[in-house]
C-alpha cells in the first residue's frame, strides 16, 4: 500500500496545488500543513482563523470537514496515486474555538480496486489533546483525465505549463 518512493515519515507534503482551499496558499483557505506518517497515514496541522467561524467564536462545520477532507486526500502522496473524495462521513464531538490549533492524523485502512477506505481524527491543541472531530471516508482513484476533463480550462492550462504542476502530477501517478 506504502509506496516504496513515498516521502520518509516526518517530511512535510507540501501543496499538491498552489490554490488549493486546503493546502495551498489562498488567502481565506485553511493553510493547511500536512507530513508523512509510518505506513500509509500522515499527520496535519491547521489553525482555525476568525475567517473560518459559523457560531460567534466557533469554527464553521463544513470548514471542519474541509480539514478532514483535505488530510485524507494527503494520503495520496504516500500511495502515489490520485485520489479523490467520493464519500466523506463527519462526526462533530465537539465545539471547536477560533483560535484553536487542530492537529488531524488520516490513515488507509483498507484498498479494493479503485477505492481507497480512510479514516481521520482531529484534535484540539495538542496531537494527543481532545477528539473534536473523525472522518470515515471512500476515495476512489482516477487518472489526471479526471480533472482535465472536468476542471475550468484557464486553471487546468495554467497548471499544465506550470512545471511545478506537473511534477506533483507525476509524483502522484506512477504511469501516467
Ligand atoms: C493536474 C493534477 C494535479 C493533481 C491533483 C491532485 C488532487 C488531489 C485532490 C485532493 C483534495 C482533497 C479531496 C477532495 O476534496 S476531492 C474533490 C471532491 N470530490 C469530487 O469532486 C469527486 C466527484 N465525484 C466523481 O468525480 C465520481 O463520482 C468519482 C470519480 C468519485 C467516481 O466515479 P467513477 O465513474 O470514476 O467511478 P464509479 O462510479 O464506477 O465508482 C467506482 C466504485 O466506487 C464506488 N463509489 C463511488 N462513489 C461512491 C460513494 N459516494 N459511496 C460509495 N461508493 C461509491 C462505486 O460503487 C464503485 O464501486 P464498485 O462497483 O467498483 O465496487
Amino acid at each position: 500500500m506504502r509506496h516504496p518512493d513515498a516521502p520518509a515519515p516526518g517530511e512535510p507534503l507540501g501543496a499538491h496545488y498552489d490554490q488549493c482551499f486546503g493546502c495551498g496558499h489562498q488567502p481565506g483557505g485553511l493553510g493547511l500543513i500536512a507530513r508523512a506518517g509510518e505506513d500509509v497515514s500522515v499527520t496535519a496541522e491547521f489553525t482555525v482563523r476568525s475567517g473560518h467561524q459559523g457560531a460567534p467564536g466557533l469554527a464553521h462545520g463544513g470548514v471542519l470537514a474541509a480539514a478532514l477532507d483535505e488530510t485524507l486526500g494527503s494520503l495520496n502522496w504516500l500511495q502515489r496515486t490520485i485520489t479523490v473524495t467520493g464519500r466523506l462521513e463527519t462526526d462533530f464531538v465537539r465545539p471547536v474555538p477560533v483560535g484553536t490549533e487542530l492537529h488531524l492524523e488520516a490513515q488507509v485502512t483498507a484498498v479494493h480496486g479503485r477505492k481507497v477506505y480512510c479514516s481521520a481524527t482531529g484534535r484540539i491543541g495538542a496531537p494527543d489533546g481532545p477528539v473534536a472531530v473523525r472522518a470515515q471516508a471512500l476515495f476512489i482513484e482516477v487518472r489526471v483525465d479526471h480533472f482535465i476533463e472536468n476542471g475550468r480550462a484557464e486553471e487546468i492550462d495554467a497548471a499544465l505549463t506550470d512545471p511545478d504542476q506537473v511534477k506533483v502530477a507525476r509524483a502522484f501517478e506512477v504511469n501516467p
